[in-house]
């Protein structure tokens, strides 16, 4: 008799696996404006990643181009080590997606709304229909389910597009502002489902201007300035003994110098 025995699975090993998102070179330029200019970042799997930048920096046209929203000019994306371009569909399965100013259907009502985006996905009535009785309850909407999105406010609409981007349970999700208009209550709420899903070996990838809240919230984060990456890592790396807010303005500058134009407004309201 031989002695066999099934060989045992390869190690849990996170080096040995694709990252949750790969970005390589990333080049987008609109027409003279080069938005973001070669940037490469490696999300890890499992991680809550905080990207941070001053306005017009490139992070919305960076998740564009990681979700497959926008083409790059040159670069790559890849989901959990799926193509982004080349391998869509499956990049796209992987993913849960809050593009910046969202526009959706919003002659539907919130429930139909996620409906839609769960039987898009391909899920079965049942499912779509449990879930997003679920998710309307967690978000606070059960009470403006059967209304418009038309009619609903911005912080309802970003939290009604939450909704469409967690109910076919990505592996990713991929959010831009999530917190922008949503007031403190639904942010909370919204943070606890993140962590709950961050827990159970989930990856979020945020783009936010709120310091304290990335600098709670993320155990990574990206600091990018003019198209480019300018520092990255693990956020008390990143943060090196300061706070994400001094890091933030040491490396991307300009706070104090900007306000000197500005001595007329420092003089007393009766001057003339
Ligand atoms: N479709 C477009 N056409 C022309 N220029 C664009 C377009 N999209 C973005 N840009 C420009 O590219 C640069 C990066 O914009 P982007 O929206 O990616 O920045 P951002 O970091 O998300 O900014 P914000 O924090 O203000 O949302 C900006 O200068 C912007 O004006």
């Amino acid at each position: 008799m031989t002695d066999f025995s099934f060989p045992s699975p390869p190690p849990d090993d996170q080096s040995a696996r694709p990252p949750a998102l790969a970005l390589r070179g990333l080049h987008k330029q609109f027409g003279e404006k080069i938005a973001v200019a070669g940037l490469s970042l490696d999300v890890p799997r499992g991680s809550f990643y905080g990207i941070v930048g001053p306005n017009g920096a490139g992070k919305t046209t960076t998740l564009s181009m990681a979700t497959g929203l926008l083409r790059p000019d040159s670069g790559s994306a890849a989901v959990l080590g799926h193509d982004v371009w080349s391998d869509t569909v499956r990049a796209k399965q992987l993913l849960g997606i809050l593009p910046d100013g969202v526009r959706l259907f919003d002659r539907l009502t919130g429930h139909q709304l996620v409906t839609y985006a769960g039987l898009l996905r391909g899920m079965s009535a049942d499912v779509v229909e449990e879930r997003s009785q679920g998710l309307l309850h967690a978000l606070g909407l059960e009470g403006s389910s059967g209304k418009m999105v038309t009619d609903y406010s911005a912080g309802m609409t970003k939290k009604i597009a939450l909704a469409c981007a967690l109910v076919h349970a990505p592996r990713v999700l991929v959010l831009d502002e999530p917190f922008e208009a949503v007031d403190p209550v639904s942010a909370s709420t919204i943070q606890g489902i993140l962590r709950d899903y961050v827990s159970s070996g989930g990856t979020v990838v945020l783009s936010s201007h709120v310091m304290d809240l990335v600098q709670r919230l993320c155990d990574h984060v990206a600091i990018v300035a003019d198209g480019q990456v300018r520092a990255a890592g693990r956020t008390e790396e990143v943060r090196a003994g300061r706070t994400l807010e001094e890091r933030f303005v040491e490396l991307v500058g300009g706070a104090v110098d900007a306000r000197e134009g500005l001595a007329w407004l420092r003089t007393s309201s009766d001057s003339k």
